[in-house]
């Protein structure tokens, strides 16, 4: 079950992410075609992963059978409405846009348009990508089959229901960002103690990931693995507790609460 041509729409950077990952599995490079308005970007896509590019959106949508819809959601009502006359009952549409519901893309276009709502995140540039996607009312199960598919050459994906979509956006697509502010700050605290920004930044990066493994592959609730950290008496807990009054947990309470909102809002909701 291999489309025979991929497009997108929208060259940026999450379009980047999940072409890096498709071309470094197996789906040929010159089958990918990217409309980006972005001469330089165009360029770059094309030197560095092969693929075939175009200033046209048109020309992409007619000659893709699947349809990768990566422009900013405010861009919405200008792009797709022009892609109408090209998009058929053979053209799959995946669509990245953050908060955008099905319904609103189905209006797009004529008939009975087959789509599928995905958000991935940028993790996906190195293979790691946390993706979540459900499909619209004309989509098929080969439909949403094929889209898992295409976001597992990039990493781990979940079906879920449409309902679930902007808190999926609000968790792991807005997600990366909230951890590199803490990777951040954690190397910043080392350097602080006196440590250089270079170790403090390497050893902080490698916390977070090994950490991130050590829940995934163990199968262990976290808080079981924190408490065989935190020593009676010893440093950990010192440290957890500071991060306690400083109000983490409420701060990641809300930073979710919110980018899930904005999702919505995005989704005119
Ligand atoms: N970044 C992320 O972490 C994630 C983003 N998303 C979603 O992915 C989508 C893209 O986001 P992101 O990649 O970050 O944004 P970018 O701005 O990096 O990418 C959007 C691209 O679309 C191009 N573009 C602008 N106008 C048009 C047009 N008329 N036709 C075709 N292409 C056009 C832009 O070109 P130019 O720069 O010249 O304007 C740009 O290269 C958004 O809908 C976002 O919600 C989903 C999950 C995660
Ligand atoms: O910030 C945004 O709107 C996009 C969607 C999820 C991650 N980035």
């Amino acid at each position: 079950m291999q489309p025979d041509r991929i497009g997108f729409i929208g060259g940026g950077n999450m379009a980047e992410a999940l072409l890096k990952g498709l071309t470094a599995g197996t789906f040929p490079a010159e089958r990918i075609l990217v409309a980006e308005p972005r001469e330089s970007q165009r360029r770059a896509l094309e030197k560095k992963y092969g693929v075939r590019v175009s200033d046209d959106n048109l020309e992409v949508a007619r000659t893709c059978d699947v349809l990768i819809l990566a422009v900013k959601p405010q861009l919405l009502d200008e792009v797709l409405p022009p892609l109408a006359m090209a998009v058929g009952s053979k053209t799959l549409l995946l669509s990245i846009l953050a908060g955008v519901t099905t319904a609103a893309l189905e209006a797009c276009f004529d008939g009975s348009p087959r789509v599928v709502r995905a958000m991935p995140n940028t993790p996906a540039l190195v293979g790691i990508g946390a993706a979540a996607l459900c499909a619209g009312r004309y989509a098929t199960p080969d439909d949403l089959l094929l889209s898992e598919r295409l976001l597992e050459c990039v990493g781990m994906v979940r079906v879920v229901s449409e309902k679930e979509m902007d808190a999926v956006t609000g968790l792991s697509g807005s997600g990366p960002a909230y951890v590199y502010t803490f990777i951040e700050a954690l190397a910043d605290a080392g350097v602080e103690q006196g440590l250089s920004r270079e170790a403090a930044l390497a050893l902080a990066a490698q916390t977070v990931h090994g950490a991130a493994r050590m829940v995934l592959e163990t199968g262990e609730h976290p808080a079981q693995l924190r408490d065989r950290v935190c020593s009676p008496g010893g440093t950990t807990i010192a440290g957890v507790a500071a991060l306690e009054e400083g109000g983490l947990r409420a701060a990641l309470f809300d930073a979710v609460r919110r980018a899930t909102r904005r999702s919505r809002e995005l989704g005119g909701g």
